[in-house]
């Protein structure tokens, strides 16, 4: 898999080549690009240099902040974007990122990270690339606003990279993590049995391994229904 992730802060990613990820791209599973936005406002629209190499400008219709510009982005991805390759917008307008959808694009051959800061960028982007026959995703990490989408597209990269086969060194960890059956992971113990004052539960000692696969599914729906009871099933 390529993943390319397209910055106005590119520095951001060099983080890349020391975490797990640096693993995998050495065992090249994955080859990472970053691209400086600002390498495509060189020249304006009207093909004169730009030496401020500007990217966002006042949104139509007013209010606050600025928007990103579409002809800097278009550049940007035309460069970048291949064919069968995914468009991920981080936005905070997006759908909500899960397991299931990094599951998905573990199996593409190419991510682009499109990383808008300000307002975001102008919404023709989108919809050019979309028309254009691209898959086109706009997505949240969740109900809060970041200051940019590189730390989405940091943290969606890290959870489609260790999906890859071959990335993870233990595969079964992968499949009993949370959200990888639809639940929350049952709770998890090692040694000393006792710790301040603390024991580890009797079945977890037991060897009764039927018994204790049952006991940590009960812990699963347990947690699940306390903490997250979006995930559980309909009833039924
Ligand atoms: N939760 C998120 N907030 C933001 C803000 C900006 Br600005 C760009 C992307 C994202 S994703």
């Amino acid at each position: 898999m390529r993943i390319d992730l397209i910055t106005i802060f590119p520095e951001f990613f060099s983080v890349l080549d020391v975490s797990l990820l640096g693993k995998a791209r050495q065992a090249e599973l994955v080859q990472t690009r970053v691209h400086d936005l600002r390498d495509y406002a060189a020249f304006k629209a009207d093909g004169s240099p730009d030496v401020h190499r500007t990217v966002d400008d006042a949104p139509f219709g007013g209010g606050a902040g600025m928007v990103m510009k579409p002809d800097v982005w278009g550049k940007a991805i035309d460069d970048v974007l291949e064919p069968g390759g995914v468009l991920v917008i981080p936005s905070p307008a997006g759908t909500l990122f899960t397991q299931a959808l990094a599951a998905d694009l573990a199996t593409a051959p190419q991510l682009v990270f499109a990383c808008g800061r300000y307002e975001g960028i102008d919404a023709r982007v989108a919809e050019h690339y979309a028309a254009a026959g691209h898959r086109v995703l706009e997505v949240s990490l969740g109900d809060y606003v970041l200051n940019g989408g590189e730390v989405a597209a940091f943290a969606m990269t890290e959870a489609v990279t260790r999906l890859i086969p071959g990335f993870m060194g233990n595969a079964q960890s992968i499949v009993e993590e949370s959200h990888a059956d639809g639940l929350l992971e049952y709770p998890s113990y090692t040694r000393p049995a006792t710790w301040r004052g603390h024991d580890v539960p009797d079945i977890l000692l037991s060897g009764h391994h039927a018994r204790i696969e049952e006991w940590r599914h009960e812990q699963q729906l347990q947690r699940t229904r306390t903490r997250r009871p979006d995930l559980l099933p309909p009833e039924g």
